[in-house]
């Protein structure tokens, strides 16, 4: 297939020339072109190598490496990559999308670990991955896990109470293996215990997710990059293998005796587990399980899950108003007793439901801090329309959808700088009411996030069993 017209041609030695650039989407539409002509009509004669060179210092050594440097220099040393969209995007306020050109650093980019997984999975495959994978993560079967996640809640609780007044302490280390525990329990049905002792599975997660950057060249040039990465990920290959196995097994000798067949379980069945189920029923080929693994997916939800439980107590505490709607809704679904706040959420998990204001200030902290995004590869059809009138072709380029200045975006969302959990409680089509399709955290359309659920219920879950509690004080400076 002929090249579009007036666009980005790699340099012949380039080994992934589509992986040279970077849209930055943080507005504007993305459009399929009807036919090559339109395609060929874009970009109105502008070269790519002029939009290298637009705004950010571009250089032809380092493209725009030293750009992102430059503003992760203004940020303290761990601000996630959004922020730093977010401050970018303001000088491309006219268009609401920019290039951002990352060679040498991004084409080397590999995999955090191991083989496919239902996140790089496309279309068939993922199809079917999906549909295994849909029943677990449920709202009716997650309610099954409420009580696992209050008692999981009720220790991270009791670890903040043992310290409160011994100085400053890490409250995203808390979160952290919280999240681990719920997500190992729910998903493999798998006891780690992790806030209470270490465990291989977090350690290989956290550390392959520490050595993974989209951008970095200090990470991505590293040479000790892929062999670290590359240990770790057998590490937790063989770690789910493992717990696959003795879930299939079992699920398969429970099958055989005919007591699960005939549905008489009265465990809560965890997401594979369920998939499993499904799978031995199907009858399908056993390859699929043995070689997909879920790592990329336990690295990427837990640090959006532990994050926003981060995110929601730091909001929490800088909003006193918004606290005492919490609080005032948990006394009224809970009782004003709030020692029997986790004895109540177990035995009746749909109050959950009945606490519409913690669900909305949930919503509210990943508005303003969306942990994920999403990147997808440009093709031939399809065509960015950016607010300026200017449509750019996007093959061979990733596009990014820029969450954060998305969420922030003026010309998007009313007052968008004021945390207003009130705006995701308005009827539609009000004042406040989030526009459609603009609020996007977990994504929206068929590849949404699976977990979503998952992680609102643990996170409402967090709000409800600390709110009453605990007063938070950001100690950065510390
Ligand atoms: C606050 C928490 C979370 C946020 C903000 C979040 C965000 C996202 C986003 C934006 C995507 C779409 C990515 C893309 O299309 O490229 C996604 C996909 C996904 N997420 Fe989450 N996620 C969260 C929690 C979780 C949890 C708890 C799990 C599972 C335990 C999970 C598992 C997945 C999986 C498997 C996908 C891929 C879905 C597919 O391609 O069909 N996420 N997530």
């Amino acid at each position: 297939m002929a090249q579009p017209a007036c666009f980005f041609r790699p340099r012949k030695h380039h080994r992934t020339p589509y992986q040279r650039a970077t849209y930055i989407r943080h507005g504007g539409k993305a459009r399929y072109a009807s036919d090559r002509k339109r395609h060929e009509d874009c970009n109105d004669g502008s070269d790519i190598n002029e939009w290298r060179k637009q705004g950010f210092g571009w250089s032809w050594l380092f493209c725009h490496s030293f750009v992102l440097l430059r503003c992760a220099s203004r940020f303290p040393p761990l601000a996630n990559i959004n922020i730093l969209m977010q401050e970018l995007s303001k000088e491309y306020a006219d268009t609401e999308m920019f290039l951002m050109d990352l060679w040498p650093s991004y084409p080397s980019s590999i995999p955090i670990a191991g083989g496919p997984s239902i996140l790089s999975f496309n279309s068939s495959d993922w199809n079917q991955w999906r549909s295994l994978l849909n029943p677990g993560f449920s709202a009716q079967s997650l309610m099954n896990h409420v009580p696992f996640i209050v008692g999981s809640v009720q220790i991270f609780s009791d670890k903040l109470r043992a310290s409160v007044g011994k100085g400053v302490f890490f409250l995203g280390d808390y979160a952290t293996r919280l999240n681990f525990d719920v997500i190992m329990k729910v998903t493999l049905d798998s006891d780690i215990n992790y806030q209470f002792h270490k465990h291989i599975l977090p350690t290989a997660v956290n550390t392959t997710t520490r050595w993974h950057s989209f951008w970095d060249p200090r990470i991505l040039m590293n040479q000790l990059r892929p062999v670290i990465q590359k240990y770790y990920g057998r590490k937790m290959e063989s770690c789910i293998d493992k717990e696959l196995h003795r879930q299939f097994q079992g699920l398969k000798a429970e099958r055989k005796a005919s007591d699960a067949a005939s549905g008489n379980s009265k465990r809560p069945l965890s997401v594979i587990s369920l998939a499993l189920e499904s799978y031995i029923d199907q009858n399908k080929e056993k390859n699929i399980l043995e070689t997909a693994t879920l790592d990329r997916d336990f690295a990427r939800s837990n640090d959006t899950t532990s994050a926003t439980i981060v995110f929601a107590l730091h909001l929490m505490s800088k909003h006193s108003e918004a606290c005492s709607q919490l609080r005032k809704e948990h006394d009224s679904v809970f009782g004003t007793d709030v020692s029997k706040t986790a004895k109540t959420l177990k035995a009746q998990p749909s109050l959950l439901n009945q606490c519409r204001y913690t669900l909305a200030f949930v919503k509210e902290t990943l508005r303003i801090y969306p942990p994920g995004g999403n990147m997808r590869l440009g093709t031939l059809e399809a065509t960015l329309l950016a607010l300026n009138g200017k449509i750019h072709p996007t093959e061979r380029l990733n596009i990014v959808l820029a969450n954060q200045p998305i969420h922030m975006n003026p010309r998007i969302w009313v007052k968008p700088n004021e945390f207003l959990p009130e705006r995701f409680l308005v009827e539609p089509g009000l004042g406040l009411y989030p526009p459609n399709g603009e609020f996007r955290p977990f994504d929206i359309g068929p590849r949404r996030c699976i977990g979503q659920e998952l992680s609102l219920t643990e996170i409402r879950t967090v709000l409800i069993m600390t709110a009453r509690v605990y007063d938070f004080n950001p100690e950065y400076e510390e």
